[in-house]
């Protein structure tokens, strides 16, 4: 049966503090700190298992709440779970779908028991407790499950961010129950707490008394300004087990993913890259380009001239502003390939300036070239 997820340290950089390390999972190796891309309806969008592979994706993200309410995870754990269902033989994490009811249904009613909401397909009732998305989850079959969670809006008030990171506690305590793994196997518990630094506190040591099996910092990135974002982790992460994997939910762009393997974390997930690229909005060395600006009607080079990916090594700025201005599948698809190659190139450059003990010149070396406020 499946193995524990375990955290395998390797190096810390002598320049930042940045650590290297390994997540051993059922399903294969994660070299840390790593970026996962998301497929949050069980694929990354437009890309095929074998592209994600090429890319060298270690592992992808796909959403509970999602899957719960199309195709179902009654049809999922009868393909035999989500890896066989979408062909991916690599680690999957599913988020638990409290984030998703939170963002996505207008009507919903939080109780102690759980949430109830409105399909944001069809407007059907629906409920999510804990319980249930342990049950989804392990139906889905996923190497890393995350605890049901609040994730409270921001700004919010100080009372009302102290109960909800509490309710988020006991409902974490219920994942743990309700886990049809042995010891919690690939569950993590997800700390809350706002802005605040003495209920981050709380929220992570009420969390690490429980001994997960991994931790993850939610309810950042909601539209808090960076500095602040960066603020709660310095005083976050040192809260967090150091030989356990730290995961930075819902982030992020190029600089936060820089400056949170800094600050000690070891997994992020944003779908900046993949919705972005739908637009036609690219991440190259030199900043963000927008190909559908005029400018780039007769530009025969690359998206990026120092990528090495399939799209840069094949296609030119013209020729991908013409299929995205002309709306056809196969523009998104390529910006997408290089988008998402741009943000793992970017980790494994991260992972080789901490092996070489220079995160922070390169983090200086990178910002001047790509500008400091990409967001
Ligand atoms: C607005 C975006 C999505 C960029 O970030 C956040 O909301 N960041 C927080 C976040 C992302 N995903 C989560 N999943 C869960 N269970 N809980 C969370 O707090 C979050």
């Amino acid at each position: 049966m499946a193995a524990a997820v375990t955290y395998e340290p390797i190096k810390t950089c002598k320049q930042s503090g940045a650590r290297l390390g390994r997540v051993h999972t059922p399903h294969g190796v994660i070299e840390t700190p790593a970026f996962m891309p998301v497929g949050t309806q069980a694929t990354v969008k437009t890309m095929s298992p074998e592209e994600l592979k090429t890319m060298d994706a270690h592992i992808i993200l796909s959403n509970t709440y999602h899957l719960f309410i199309r195709p179902g995870h009654d049809i999922v754990k009868a393909a035999g779970g989500l890896h066989k269902f979408m062909n991916w033989d690599r680690p999957i994490l599913t988020d638990s779908g409290g984030f998703q009811v939170f963002s996505l249904s207008n009507m919903r009613k939080i109780t102690e028991e759980g949430v109830q909401f409105k399909s944001h397909l069809n407007g059907d009732k629906l409920f999510l407790s804990p319980e249930k998305a342990m049950e989804i989850q392990n139906a889905l079959g996923s190497d890393i499950m995350m605890a049901f969670d609040e994730c409270p809006p921001f700004p919010a008030e100080y009372e009302y961010v102290k109960k909800s990171l509490e309710r988020t506690t006991r409902w974490a305590e219920r994942c743990l129950q309700s886990h049809s793994r042995p010891n919690d196997q690939g569950l993590f518990a997800i700390i809350q707490g706002g802005m605040h630094e003495d209920l981050r506190r709380l929220s992570a040591e009420q969390l690490t008394s429980m001994d997960f099996p991994g931790y993850a910092i939610g309810g950042l990135s909601v539209g808090e300004p960076k500095h602040l974002m960066y603020e709660v982790l310095d005083y976050t992460t040192p809260l967090m087990p150091a030989n356990k994997p730290r995961y930075l939910m819902g982030v992020g762009s190029p600089d936060a993913l820089i400056e949170g393997s800094i600050r000690g974390i070891d997994m992020f997930d944003c779908v900046l890259p993949t919705r972005i690229a739908r637009n036609g909005t690219c991440m190259t060395s030199e900043g963000r380009l927008v190909i559908r600006n005029a400018k780039h009607a007769t530009d025969f080079g690359p998206l990026d001239p120092k990528c090495t990916c399939y799209t840069c090594k094949n296609y030119s700025r013209a020729y991908i502003r013409h299929l995205i201005k002309a709306d056809e599948t196969f523009g998104i698809r390529l910006t997408t390939i290089h988008n998402l190659h741009f943000l793992l190139q970017l980790m494994r450059d991260v992972r080789g300036a901490i092996q070489e003990d220079r995160l922070l010149d390169f983090r200086d070396e990178f910002f001047a070239a790509y500008g400091l406020n990409d967001n």
